[in-house]
């Protein structure tokens, strides 16, 4: 049985009278990287940022790595937090820190570690990454935005987390640096065994990264299950996204899914 990392259970989220998810069901298992879709406005980073405990639901049951989360004490978001990484949609690094020192933010949470050996895992990290050696001395303002979203997954990835969440990793790179993005996630997921929840609207993203997508509509995961899959349900947005005239375009040359 595959061990499940992240378990969503009847989640309700609403901002004022707004009601984003209602019910929303949703499991995740160890080393599998998912994507999750959905129509703009559907709820796709609110999930993201109520699932590493920065929304609080009104309502649900969320687990991840078996505790519950929003965590209740310091002790426990910390804890949570040495085991997650998170990259948000524009890198969300620290303008007044060069990539390096972005980098080591997570690293500072471990206790014992060396200034000396932080920086070096720093550099490590950044490498991973697709960066060049001497990026860890620039700061976010003097990097493309490729490089940007780079340098935040290097971050994400800085303290060796279990489970990654990325939102919208490809948006805004240009084709060829988003298939490079997708290859280095498929890389990443497959050598160091992570767990990724990665939010997209990139058709190529899913066909080139996903085990198994999940698709949010009507408030709540509506279906998942592999892009092979998605081809036989049968909803109108469901049908319009995975096989419309893009996904067509998308599709691996003798692919079905
Ligand atoms: N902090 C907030 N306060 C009030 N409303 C919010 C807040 N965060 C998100 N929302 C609303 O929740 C809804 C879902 O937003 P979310 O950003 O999760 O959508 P999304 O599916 O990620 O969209 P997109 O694909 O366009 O990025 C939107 O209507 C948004 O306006």
């Amino acid at each position: 049985m595959a061990e499940t990392v992240i378990s969503v259970r009847g989640l309700v989220t609403a901002f004022g009278r707004q009601v984003v998810h209602d019910g929303l069901d949703l499991e995740v298992t160890r080393g599998e990287i998912l994507g999750v879709v959905g129509g703009s406005g559907t709820g796709k980073s609110v999930l993201l940022r109520t699932i590493v405990g920065l929304n609080r639901p009104q309502a649900g049951e969320i687990e991840v790595l078996g505790r519950r989360v929003p965590p209740r004490t310091e002790a426990e978001r910390a804890a949570l937090e040495g085991r997650i990484g998170v990259m948000f949609q524009d890198g969300a690094l620290f303008s007044s820190l060069t990539v390096r020192e972005n980098v080591e933010v997570p690293l500072r949470r471990v206790t014992g570690l060396a200034p000396r050996l932080r920086r070096e895992l720093a550099d490590l990290k950044i490498s991973m990454a697709g960066l060049p050696w001497d990026a860890g001395g620039k700061y976010p303002s003097e990097l493309s935005g490729g490089m940007r979203k780079r340098a935040g997954l290097a971050r994400a990835l800085a303290h060796d987390p279990e489970i990654v969440f990325l939102d919208e990793p490809t948006a805004g790179l240009d084709p060829i640096g988003a298939a490079e993005f997708d290859r280095l996630i498929r890389g990443l997921g497959d050598s160091l065994g992570l767990t990724v929840f990665l939010v997209t609207h990139d058709l190529d993203t899913l066909h080139a990264v996903c085990d198994r997508v999940a698709v949010l509509a009507e408030r709540r995961v509506l279906v998942t299950g592999t892009m092979r899959e998605m081809l036989d349900v049968d909803h109108p947005w469901v049908r319009d996204y995975f096989q419309g005239p893009r996904a067509r375009a998308a599709r691996p040359a003798g692919g079905q899914g």
